[in-house]
């Protein structure tokens, strides 16, 4: 499969580990306040359970020496129900602000994505796209906030717990950290891997959006093939592939809560020998012991934060990298003017002329898809007054619909300029030439939603009138009479509700609805009959009259009364003219119009 492969992790201080860290600062930032409070609320806590073993070590010695210890207990209490409140709260505001977090990075993504070059959507798999927006970034909800806050409270008490151990036995902390340190040699090996086994997994969740994504865009291919169970097992295998990098991260994981809790349990053994001689012989007191074995079990829980800290890091490092090549993807340039909605029926906007048709040339055009592959326009070079129709024909990969493609600037031309009303297609501003044309691709796409939705996708100014209107133009107002709601009727993921023809029709009455003053309709009448042929045939005929049409056709009957044909080979322009003078002159259409049984006069043979 074709993603771009994330860096590797490597130790900290890389270039890697600055770059993540320095995301993840981005991430943080506009949330520093709330991620501030959770953090204070967290070192209340921290302090509260703190200070615990101290009144306790209090209380022992009041007992010992026969005082009384009911204050002590309430202030313990107290000191309990405080921290565990603060913790509560500040737990809360980091939940909060990490769905908060979330929520960022999926807008700015969902933005970004749909903004993407063409060419790179080519590239990438659109279902591992979609993962980092829906899976990738819930794994920032952990690293933004509560790892960034457990490193803080884990690292704050740690350096404090081992001042206090040190206040009470310097032998003793001397014997727990020399155990202890046992833990940061065991994280600092054991961290990378899990790092590694993050990112497999994520990118396995990606390979397995990406292969559903397949199924579900040739679902009846996919029945109709028997290749149900091929499919299935290929989207298992990603799940499965998944699952193992997941368990590999959680035996690491597994391994590393293990080796912290044994480095406390053999500290405590070691304490209690060593610290028990001492008490033995009256170097300390026993409530020394109690307390600096308390502290022991206290510093469990930094150590426990540290670690967790440095787990979600090496998780959201990988989901990071994952979002951060999505940044890397070229996306199309932003106007930072937006252009007029346009009204339907040809309205002019106050102070706007009436849309007047364009004109298109194409001045020694190159194109490829990249270097090294090849080229796919080589010269070519054509033009195309304002009004009228002009039919683009040629054989199956001649370069017909790319023609469309480099108009509405979906690619960039490798060579030459292409001109839409004399001005070079980079000069205009995207959003305003896209304006005004209107397009209908090739599979004639409906996307999911309702009918009205559809229709009034690329003109939201439309009324009900120039539905209604556009409708009895294109032949569809009977199937709307027949839909159980109207133009308010689902049709179904990509439109499966609809016949192939009424998908066409639907996508020309959108395009027509913008009131383009250049059309651009590829193959779109292919699945029509006969009937409705013509009567689209006559919509485009008509539309002509007021503005640009282009037409790509390998059905030369349907072009045959256009005002010019270019004919396309190879990647380059052979001839233009009329259906009659290319009969006559070019051997390539003479050939495809006897093919389909034509006369010169366009009329079938009988
Ligand atoms: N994204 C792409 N990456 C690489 N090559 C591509 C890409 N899209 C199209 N091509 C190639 O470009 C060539 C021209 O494609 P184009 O769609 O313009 O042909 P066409 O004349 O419209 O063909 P048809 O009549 O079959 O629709 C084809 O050989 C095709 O394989």
């Amino acid at each position: 499969m074709n993603t771009a492969s994330a860096p590797k992790a490597t130790g900290a201080g890389s270039p890697r580990t600055r770059e993540t860290l320095k995301a993840l600062y981005g991430y943080v930032r506009p949330h520093r306040w709330a991620v501030g409070l959770g953090l204070l609320c967290a070192l209340a806590g921290a302090a509260g359970g703190l200070l615990q073993p101290l009144a306790t070590k209090t209380l022992v010695d009041r007992l010992s020496s026969g005082g009384t210890i009911g204050a002590v207990l309430l202030a313990l209490t107290l000191l309990v129900l405080l921290s565990t409140t603060a913790e509560a709260f500040g737990a809360f505001v980091l939940e909060r602000t990490a769905e908060s977090v979330v929520l960022a990075a999926r807008r700015s993504l969902i933005g970004r994505l749909l903004r993407l070059r063409l060419a790179e959507v080519d590239r990438m798999q659109p279902g591992d796209l979609m993962s980092r927006v829906t899976s990738d970034t819930t794994l920032l909800r952990a690293v933004s906030t509560q790892a960034v806050v457990s490193a803080a409270t884990g690292a704050v008490t740690l350096v404090a717990a081992v001042a206090v151990m040190a206040f009470l036995d310097a032998v003793l902390l001397g014997v727990t950290l020399g155990v202890v340190a046992v833990v940061g040699v065991a994280a600092a090996l054991v961290m990378p891997k899990i790092g590694q086994a993050a990112e497999r997994s994520q990118a396995a969740v990606g390979e397995m959006s990406t292969g559903l994504e397949r199924v579900f865009g040739a679902f009846r291919t996919v029945k109709a093939s028997g290749a149900e169970e091929r499919e299935t097992a290929r989207v298992e295998a990603a799940a499965r592939r998944a699952w193992r990098h997941g368990v590999r991260s959680a035996k690491w994981e597994a391994l590393l809560g293990s080796a912290d809790n044994l480095a406390v349990q053999l500290a405590f053994l070691a304490v209690l020998a060593v610290g028990g001689s001492r008490v033995a012989s009256g170097e300390i007191p026993v409530s020394t012991l109690i307390a600096f074995l308390l502290y022991l079990f206290y510093l469990l829980e930094p150590v426990y934060r540290l670690v967790d800290a440095a787990s979600h890091y090496q998780e959201g490092a990988a989901a990071i990298a994952r979002i951060a090549q999505v940044d890397g993807l070229a996306t199309e340039p932003q106007d930072r003017r937006r252009p007029p909605v346009r009204p339907a029926a040809g309205e002019p906007l106050p102070g706007e002329p009436l849309p007047r048709p364009a004109s298109v040339r194409f001045e020694q055009v190159s194109f490829r898809h990249g270097s090294g592959l090849p080229d796919i326009h080589r010269r070519v070079d054509f033009e195309v007054p304002g009004g009228g129709m002009t039919a683009i024909v040629g054989p199956s990969g001649a370069g017909k619909s790319t023609v469309f493609a480099l108009v509405e600037r979906f690619y960039e031309a490798t060579g030459g300029r292409v001109l839409v009303d004399g001005k070079d297609v980079t000069k205009w501003p995207l959003s305003e030439l896209r304006s005004v044309i209107g397009y209908v691709e090739q599979d004639a796409p409906v996307l999911a939603g309702t009918l009205r939705e559809n229709l009034v996708f690329a003109a939201p100014g439309a009324t009900d009138d120039d539905l209604r209107e556009i409708l009895a133009r294109t032949g569809l107002a009977a199937l709307v009479e027949r839909l159980p709601h109207g133009l308010d009727t689902q049709v179904g993921h990509r439109g499966s509700k609809l016949s192939g023809g009424e998908r066409q029709r639907v996508a020309i009455a959108r395009a027509l609805l913008r009131r383009p003053r250049l059309l651009l309709l590829d193959e779109a009448t292919s699945q029509l009959d006969a009937v409705n042929e013509r009567a689209v045939r006559d919509v485009i005929a008509e539309a002509a009259r007021e503005t640009t049409v282009l037409v790509v056709a390998h059905r030369l009957s349907t072009v045959t009364d256009a005002d010019r044909i270019v004919v396309m080979d190879a990647g380059t322009v052979r001839a233009v003219g009329t259906h009659e003078e290319l009969v006559a002159e070019d051997e390539l259409y003479a050939q495809l119009a006897a093919k389909q049984l034509l006369t010169s006069t366009g009329r079938p043979r009988d």
